[in-house]
């Protein structure tokens, strides 16, 4: 049995709530920002007239007695064959939009015994999603041939799936290396191909994203040898510019639906920042008290008020301890109360899921600490509040963890926990940042053409290539198709460009890794391959000693070894984390863009970039004081690259009042900074870049500050670095100006990554010269 919250039946509570975790004593100043979101009404039209009765009746059966305005504005132009991409929040009931005409052109397209007329492809990101959306469309009662069709499913259902099924739900990875090299075998169902779901969306970014927008050109292309030109829906729940962000993803036009109609109660967004602790860090530094503690203490609360809480925790054994400290917490107040939290990881089976969804609801589970698995895969609703120990990274993702509490018309509570870095500081002391505009935009760039490269080789596998296709692949694809024939990969014909070679052309694209063949992780007792990392990435997360967090769950790197691209680790459960350290050279081979400010100079253009992982450093967790470096032996790797450098000339410092021992530090801390707070412009991550300072670049002859993509080629972070720079660099100099620090510490200037040990750093002077690059008067 479903039970109502108490508080339901009380209005404005959140922010009272917020008050009380606020007042108790020695929490003074934590609560650093309170926003309230008006509630909402929703906004219902009627069944569109085109749509077929039963399965109308299907969601009226389901509860859904009227559609609300932005499902019908959807699925009328995607019935009406336009693309569309529904950007609406979390349970805005986005797949009752695409379903709609999906079903009702299934069903009507049957002929007349029920034979196969026309078909849909689901895409999702992950197996677990489509899994939901298998069992959304089971619980409709249609008669409709529904299947995944994913690395688990079994020949006899490959076979059906290929021959029979009108829906097929599957991932971009089985397209990439299933569906599209098998079409001749799929011509009937590609042939007849309706629609196509691209179901949140926004996880197709960086890397990843410019590879799933070559397999979706693929798959148009495809379908068109075959006569059908189906039309994309894409869905996500948060994604900004939604149209460019779409159009970029398919290669056409696409329509924006982004106007949420559904209803929604008040929800309170707190913003937190835990007090410095009594230790330190490196060189002495100041540290905050770690998120995950402060998350247990409120927790254990939320939950003593009897408030449905889940807290996101980064890992598994985070989750854990988060569970364990409230739990510990609540024993003091009432002996009862311990057993009210639990934790939650991914990869339980879906009877575990269930239980645990289950006790949510009917109130045997007041607090569950989990990790970000379970944003994908579990469907708990009837939630008060969301607690978060750490941006998750994204506005977006911000927003659909929050979205998780008060589904429906319920109010709801989010509270943002900062960790001690600079772009969550920045967060919680700057919440215009987070509030008051749209969420990022998913950055990848198509054009790059490490990405490209072996998409066209597919393409030209799956069917030769023609000078008529080439502007689906975009701008870069006729010098990347020359450079490739002449490589002797691809040879031209009078027909087109033709795959010749004896090999799948797909296996040269690994659409999950970022360059390189990716490392895998092995578990050292059972040869079992837990999982793989990218090849730019495995130095500085795979080295020997690194701990390493695979969906949630601890393991040790017992040895990497890069010839065989195998790290052999196991599981351990250590009380401490590890960060690498590297050291980076880089030399410009072009610039492509640049912009001239006050006497400076911001470019955007090629570079090539050397970098070589050299130590780890070893935390304690909870807490993260550094308890050890640890020197590592690897070789030192190059990356051809695209970056956003920015100039100083030595006048401009001069009259500044810059003195020339001040500007290595200034420099440096400026870079470290910056780099912490670009994934606020761009949706990425502070791992996916990287930085060089210097306070004279020969390539320059001036103070130089590079912040480069990690992965060859680029993924558009830099670039999106360079169009948002006055944005971005505004932000970097007010978190070193805010911080509360005196000399530097890790929630501005410090970064855990860099290889000089936070060497030298000059807090005032990188204020100062931001200043200066920014055009403001000198002090
Ligand atoms: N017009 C409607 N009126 C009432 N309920 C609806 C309506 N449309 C959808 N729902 C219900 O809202 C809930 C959320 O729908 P759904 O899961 O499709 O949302 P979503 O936007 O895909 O969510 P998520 O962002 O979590 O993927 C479902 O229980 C669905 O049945």
């Amino acid at each position: 049995m479903e039970v109502e919250s108490t508080l339901d039946l009380l209005p404005r509570r959140m922010g009272q709530l917020v008050d009380r975790l606020a007042a108790v004593p020695g929490r003074e100043g934590r609560l650093t920002h309170l926003e309230l979101l008006p509630r909402r009404v929703a906004a219902t039209e009627e069944w569109p007239a085109w749509a077929a009765a039963d399965v109308v009746d299907a969601f009226t059966a389901r509860g859904v007695d009227r559609p609300w305005r932005h499902q019908v504005l959807a699925a009328d132009a995607a019935h009406a064959g336009r693309h569309v991409v529904l950007a609406t929040g979390t349970a805005s009931g986005k797949s009752l939009a695409y379903q709609l005409p999906a079903l009702t052109a299934i069903r009507s397209g049957r002929g007349p015994r029920g034979q196969r007329g026309a078909t849909v492809l689901y895409i999702a990101p992950t197996k677990a999603l489509a899994q939901d959306q298998l069992a959304g469309l089971g619980s409709l009662g249609l008669d409709v041939r529904v299947t995944t069709h994913d690395g688990d499913s079994g020949r006899d259902q490959r076979d059906w799936a290929r021959d029979h099924a009108e829906y097929v739900l599957t991932n971009p990875d089985m397209l990439h290396r299933s569906l599209l090299p098998a079409h001749a075998r799929w011509s009937s169902f590609l042939g007849s191909l309706t629609y196509v779901v691209v179901d949140e969306c926004h996880h197709y970014r960086g890397v990843f994203g410019a590879h799933v927008s070559h397999v979706l050109r693929r798959l148009r292309r495809i379908c068109a040898a075959y006569g059908a030109d189906p039309t994309f829906v894409l869905a996500s729940a948060t994604v900004a510019e939604p149209e460019v962000a779409a159009h970029r993803l398919i290669g056409a036009d696409v329509l924006a639906v982004t106007e949420d109609t559904s209803p929604r109660g008040e929800v309170a967004l707190a913003l937190w920042e835990p007090p410095f602790s009594s230790g330190s860090g490196e060189n002495g530094a100041p540290v905050r008290r770690a998120a995950s503690s402060e998350t247990a203490d409120l927790l254990a609360d939320l939950v003593a008020e009897g408030v449905r809480t889940l807290a996101f925790v980064r890992s598994r054994r985070g989750a854990e301890q988060v569970a364990m400290t409230a739990a510990d917490l609540l024993a003091e107040v009432d002996p009862s109360l311990p057993g009210q939290v639990a934790s939650y990881r991914g990869g339980y089976l879906p009877e575990e899921r269930r239980a645990i969804e289950q006790a949510l609801r009917g109130g045997d589970l007041t607090g569950l600490a989990a990790t970000n698995a379970l944003e994908l895969g579990i469907d708990i609703s009837g939630l008060d509040a969301v607690l978060m120990a750490g941006f998750p990274g994204t506005r977006a993702a911000l927003w659909q963890q929050v979205g998780r509490a008060g589904r429906g018309a319920q109010d709801a509570l989010g509270i943002l926990v900062a960790r001690d870095d600079p772009l969550d500081t920045y967060l919680v002391t700057h919440p215009e940042a987070l509030l008051g505009r749209p969420v990022e935009s998913t950055v990848f760039d198509p054009t790059n053409p490490h990405v490209l490269g072996p998409h066209l080789c597919a393409a030209a596998q799956e069917r030769p290539l023609t000078e008529a296709d080439l502007p689906l692949f975009g701008s870069t694809a006729r010098d990347v198709l020359d450079a490739l024939t002449e490589a002797g990969l691809l040879r031209r014909r009078p027909r087109g460009w033709f795959w010749t070679d004896r090999r799948r052309a797909c296996d040269l694209a690994d659409i999950r890794s970022t360059g390189g063949s990716p490392v895998q992780l092995v578990e050292g007792e059972t040869g079992r391959v837990v999982g793989t990392v990218d090849a730019a990435s495995a130095h500085g997360t795979a080295h020997e000693g690194a701990v390493y967090v695979h969906r949630g769950e601890t393991w040790l790197v017992t040895s990497l070894d890069l010839e065989e691209h195998v790290a052999v680790i196991e599981r351990a459960d250590p009380d401490y984390s590890t960060s690498a350290r590297e050291i980076t050279d880089i030399t410009i081979v072009a610039e492509r863009e640049h912009r001239d400010w006050a006497g400076c100079r911001l470019s955007f253009g090629d570079v090539d970039v050397s970098h070589q992982v050299v130590s780890f450093l070893k935390r304690r967790q909870p807490g993260g004081d550094v308890i050890g470096e640890e020197p590592l032996d690897l070789p030192e790797r190059s990356l051809r690259t695209c970056a956003v450098w920015w100039t100083v000339p030595e006048h401009v410092l001069a009259e500044a009042g810059l003195a020339e021992q001040d500007l290595p530090g200034a420099a440096h801390a400026a870079e470290h900074c910056s780099i912490g707070l670009l994934p606020l412009f761009a949706t990425c991550d502070r791992w996916d870049i990287g930085g060089v300072s210097t306070a004279l670049h020969p390539d320059t002859g001036q103070l130089t500050v590079f912040v480069y993509d990690g992965h060859p080629g680029g993924a558009g972070f830099a670039e999106r670095g360079f169009r948002a720079a006055r944005e971005w660099l505004t932000a970097t100099r007010d978190a070193i100006e805010a911080c509360a620090c005196v000399d530097g510490c890790p929630s501005c200037i410090q970064s855990p990554k860099c290889g000089n040990q936070n060497n030298p750093l000059d807090k005032p002077g990188a204020a100062r010269l931001l200043d200066v690059l920014l055009g403001a008067p000198a002090v």
